[in-house]
Order: structure tokens, then C-alpha cells, then sequence
């Protein structure tokens, strides 16, 4: 599914990451745990293609539709939930009703709440975001911090939801200072001085 090779990432003189290698196969979920700016987000902005690593390659198999939360997700803030996540399913025209809606109440919120973005918690804000990255049927989803803001409901949501992409055979990767209870990882690595343990 992905492959990643010999991966160096240098800021000016500030090694982010020393030769960093994995990879993940279809439905498999893995972890990639490290302390705040040990490169967990440079890493993903790499395998998205959002910036270029010094060295190395990144490998996707033909078929992978990449789905990312990374960092505090950006939104029309005057416009409501849905309208947000129509607009940016709109931009790959893969937009269904019914499986936003579906994953919306899934996570307590409510599809027909007009109220803007804007009015949104940290929490709630969090969850459209999990939505646009699962919401087209993408099989590779990196997802940074996910459960950010979460209450302990969606967490458990948040998990089984985890499972089912699982046993529809998509990969998951998620960065996070902390393992979730209750889901069984592949993999686990720590991101430490710009080499990746696994553990
Ligand atoms: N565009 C950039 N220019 C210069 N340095 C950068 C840039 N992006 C990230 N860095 C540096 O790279 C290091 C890793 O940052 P990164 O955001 O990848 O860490 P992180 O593990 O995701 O942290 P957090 O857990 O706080 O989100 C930090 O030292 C950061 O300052």
C-alpha cells in the first residue's frame, strides 16, 4: 500500500528525520507515537506530497486514495458542517449524503445544524475533519492527533469506526502522543532525534 524509503527531512541545519523507513500493508493500522516536534506531521506532509523530504521515496501502490488530518484542520468558518464537508468532497466530485450524514450522527453532530463552523469546539472541529479524510472512501488514511478534543464517547466511536475502515481493508496511520485502549495496532513505532523505533 505505502512504502517508505531512507526518508531524510532537513529544515536548514535541523535534521527532522535521519533515514526513516516503513511500511504499511492494506488493512492494517499503525502507530507512530513522539514527543511534540519530533516530526510526526513533517513526516505525513511528506507522504502527501505536501513537501518534498531531502532524501529518500515514497512508494504508493496504484489504486491508494490518500484521506489526511493534518494539524488544525482549515474550513469556510461561516458555513455550516455539511456545507464544509460538500465543498471539499465536491473538489474530487465524490460527494454522498448519506455517508457524511451517516458519519456525522455517528459522532453525535448534527447534519442539519446550520450553525457556522465558527461556533465549533475544538472537539467538533476535530470530527469534520476525521470525516473529510475517511468520507470519499480513501484507503490510506493518515490522521495526526485525532482524538484531540475528543470526549470519551467519540473516542469509543472514533475506535470502532477505526475497525470497520480496518475490515474494509484500509490502512491507517495515526500520530499521537498516546496508544488508544482498546485497538489492536499492527505497529507500533516512536519517533525519536529523527529516527523512527519501532517498538
Ligand atoms: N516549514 C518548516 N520550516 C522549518 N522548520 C520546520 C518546518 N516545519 C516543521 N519544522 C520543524 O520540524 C520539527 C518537527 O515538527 P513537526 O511539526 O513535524 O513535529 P510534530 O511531531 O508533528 O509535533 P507536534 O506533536 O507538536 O505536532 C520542529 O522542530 C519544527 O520546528
Amino acid at each position: 500500500m505505502l512504502q517508505v524509503k531512507n526518508i531524510s527531512k532537513n529544515f536548514k541545519k535541523n535534521q527532522v528525520l535521519n533515514n526513516i523507513s516503513f511500511q504499511i500493508y492494506p488493512g492494517q493500522i499503525v502507530h507512530i507515537a513522539g514527543r511534540n516536534g519530533s516530526g510526526k506531521s513533517t513526516l505525513f506532509k511528506i507522504i502527501t506530497h505536501l513537501i518534498k523530504p531531502t532524501s529518500g521515496t515514497i512508494t504508493l501502490d496504484s489504486n491508494v486514495k490518500i484521506g489526511a488530518l493534518i494539524e488544525n484542520p482549515g474550513f469556510i468558518e461561516y458555513e455550516s458542517a455539511l456545507t464544509n464537508l460538500k465543498f471539499l468532497a465536491n473538489l474530487n466530485n465524490a460527494f454522498d449524503l448519506s455517508t457524511v450524514s451517516n458519519l456525522m450522527e455517528s459522532f453525535y453532530l448534527n447534519p442539519n445544524d446550520n450553525s457556522p463552523v465558527s461556533k465549533y469546539s475544538i472537539g467538533m472541529r476535530q470530527k469534520i475533519g476525521i470525516i473529510q479524510a475517511i468520507m470519499e472512501d480513501q484507503n490510506l488514511i493518515l490522521l495526526d492527533e485525532p482524538t484531540r478534543g475528543l470526549d470519551p464517547e467519540s473516542i469509543e466511536q472514533f475506535v470502532d469506526l477505526l475497525n470497520k475502515l480496518r475490515n474494509q481493508n484500509k490502512s491507517i496511520i495515526i500520530a499521537s502522543h498516546d496508544l488508544l485502549p482498546d485497538l489492536k495496532y499492527d505497529a507500533t513505532y516512536r519517533l525519536e532525534k529523527g529516527l523512527l523505533v519501532h517498538e
